[in-house]
């Protein structure tokens, strides 16, 4: 049987599968049997710990249910943080992804801020299909226009809304998700601006639909909100399962998210009853 921790970051769950001593190899195929909600133990994003190498303490892999994997996941990297300072005593954590590493501070009252760095601006890097103005890029559907994208590791597309609570998310964020100005597919936020330091965010995630919170999504609406002049460098962003703290520091341009994390259960899987 394998062990597997349940967490989440305000109600983004991931399970958190430990592959430092023994990788499981696992394909798309048995990662989207194991986010099954039905089938398998569900959650929006499958996290496998790997062996980091120098510089950093842990390898962190991220999967979405429908198989592919992502460059970011900032609700997981402060569950996986914490984890960390747990077994290490450290505060201080780095955790390596494929996108590069991040550096995590576990607060005493558990919550986790986590440097995201700079988030990427240019049409390349999000990546976009064509050269693009990633401030008002030429898109539209039903009642949502020309939204703002950036990378923080993975594609985000923030649209801004006068009314989130009249934006059906669930009917435009597929159609969008595979946009064709995204060649590798794009987070889908939508943002209400309520002050210049309070924004609302839904995310229709790229390989997972409609979350609780998204954290890479929250750090990308406050990019693009103060890109846009709608909002200052620092916002909370409420989320349907809860706030993030976002910074996009003057002094280096580096991202800070500050939000929670916690652990539901722990348990034990046979992955002999996932296709293989
Ligand atoms: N679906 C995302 C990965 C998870 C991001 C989200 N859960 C977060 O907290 O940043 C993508 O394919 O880029």
């Amino acid at each position: 049987m394998l062990p597997f921790r349940k967490m989440h970051g305000l109600g983004n769950d991931f399970v958190v599968l430990d592959e430092r001593s023994a990788p499981l190899r696992l394909t798309p195929a048995r990662a989207a049997a194991l986010a099954d909600r039905r089938r398998g133990v569900g959650c929006d994003q499958i996290i496998s710990l790997e062996p980091a190498g120098d510089g950093a303490d842990v390898f962190m892999r991220i999967r979405n249910p429908d198989g592919s994997e992502a460059g970011a996941c900032g609700n997981a990297t402060r569950c996986v943080a914490a984890l960390i300072a747990a077994e290490t005593g450290r505060r201080q954590v780095t955790v390596r992804t494929i996108a590069g590493d991040l550096s995590a501070e576990v607060h005493p009252d558990g919550s986790v801020t986590v440097d995201m760095g700079a988030p990427r601006l240019d049409w390349r890097a999000v990546p976009l299909a064509e050269a693009t103005d990633t401030l008002h890029l030429p898109l539209a559907e039903g009642p949502v226009e020309s939204p703002a994208a950036c990378s923080m590791g993975n594609p985000h597309a923030t649209f801004f809304v006068p009314d989130l609570d009249a934006i059906p998310v669930a009917a435009l964020g597929p159609l969008l998700e595979r946009h064709p100005l995204f060649p590798e597919r794009a987070n889908i936020g939508f943002a209400q601006v309520l002050a210049p330091d309070r924004l609302r965010l839904v995310v229709w995630e790229r390989g997972a639909g409609m979350t609780l919170a998204c954290g890479s999504g929250a750090c990308a609406a406050l990019v693009n909100a103060h890109r846009r002049g709608l909002a200052g460098r620092r916002a909370t962003v409420a989320l349907p399962g809860g706030e993030l703290g976002i910074e996009w520091r003057a002094s280096d341009g580096h991202v800070l998210m500050t939000g929670p994390v916690a652990t539901a259960f722990v348990g034990q899987l046979d992955l002999a009853a996932y296709p293989a």
